[in-house]
């Protein structure tokens, strides 16, 4: 479904990503993990549109998507969450959602608000996926909540709810379980897992909680210094010598 060949980013003659790749099936929950610094964040960046890398090509369902804007990667069904929750604070939970319609560029803040009147005015179906959307997710009693006071979990929760308002295909979750509490996580890998196993949806997380990657993720995929240094099962990843070395001695082994 989507193919990273040989990325590499340079920032003012840093090289942050270098020569990375690697293949993502369809129908598949990917982690991509790594010490601080690795180049997690600036790959997600260039897959997302966010970034165009220094060379390098990224393919999608078959077509190039290299250096394709994100309001254009959104239309194709490639949606990314951010690790901080972008919700609009002052617009409910409900709003949030329904300011996500098809064909928007979900991260455009400024045509986002230039066209929720319009959104409002004439999306009757919108609101109603948006309550399903809600329902879904266990956000119905907060509906009418400002997005602002929601927990952290809650607001994770609702930035998953943004991709199913799209024709989402491949969803980017950045930290996903950064910040949230443990009942909250529950519900989020549940959720996370019927998106993919009912809906179709394949994923790509970058995440520390080892216990959600081990639950959720296949395969696993480790990179440090700007490259991929594994790839494969969460066994076999966590324990690699290379990758003990490079970050999990500190992490997962002492968790596990
Ligand atoms: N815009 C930028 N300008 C210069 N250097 C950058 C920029 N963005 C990232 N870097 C550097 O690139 C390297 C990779 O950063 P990146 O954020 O991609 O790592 P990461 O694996 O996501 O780390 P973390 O787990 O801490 O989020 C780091 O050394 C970072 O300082």
């Amino acid at each position: 479904m989507l193919e990273l060949n040989q990325l590499v980013m340079d920032f003012s003659g840093f090289r942050a990503v270098n020569g990375c790749s690697f293949k993502v099936d369809e129908g598949t929950i990917t982690a991509l993990i790594g010490p601080n610094g690795a180049g997690k964040t600036t790959l997600f960046n260039m897959i997302a549109g966010a970034l165009k890398p220094t060379s390098g090509t990224i393919t999608f369902q078959g077509g190039d998507i290299t250096g394709l804007p994100s309001n254009e990667l959104f239309s194709k069904g490639l949606v990314r969450t951010f690790q901080i929750p972008h919700e609009f604070h002052r617009l409910t939970a409900l709003e949030n959602l329904m300011m996500v319609a098809p064909n928007q560029p979900g991260e455009a803040l400024l045509s986002n608000w230039l066209s929720w009147g319009r959104v409002k005015a004439v999306e009757k179906d919108v609101e109603a996926k948006a309550e399903e959307t809600l329902e879904f997710l266990g956000l119905t009693q907060v509906a009418h909540e400002r997005a602002g006071n929601l927990s952290g979990g809650q607001k994770k929760l609702l930035e998953l709810g943004r991709t199913m308002m799209t024709d989402a295909k491949l969803v980017l979750l950045d930290e996903p379980a950064a910040g949230v509490n443990r009942t909250l996580l529950r519900k989020l890998e549940e959720k996370i897992e019927i998106l993919n196993k009912e809906r179709g949806y394949t994923f790509i997380l970058i995440e520390h909680d080892m216990e959600m990657i081990e639950k959720l993720c296949d395969p696993v995929v480790c990179m440090a210094e700007g490259r991929v240094l594994i790839e494969g099962s969460f066994q076999t990843v966590r324990s690699d010598p290379q990758v003990l070395e490079a970050y999990l001695g500190e992490t997962v082994g002492a968790e596990a």
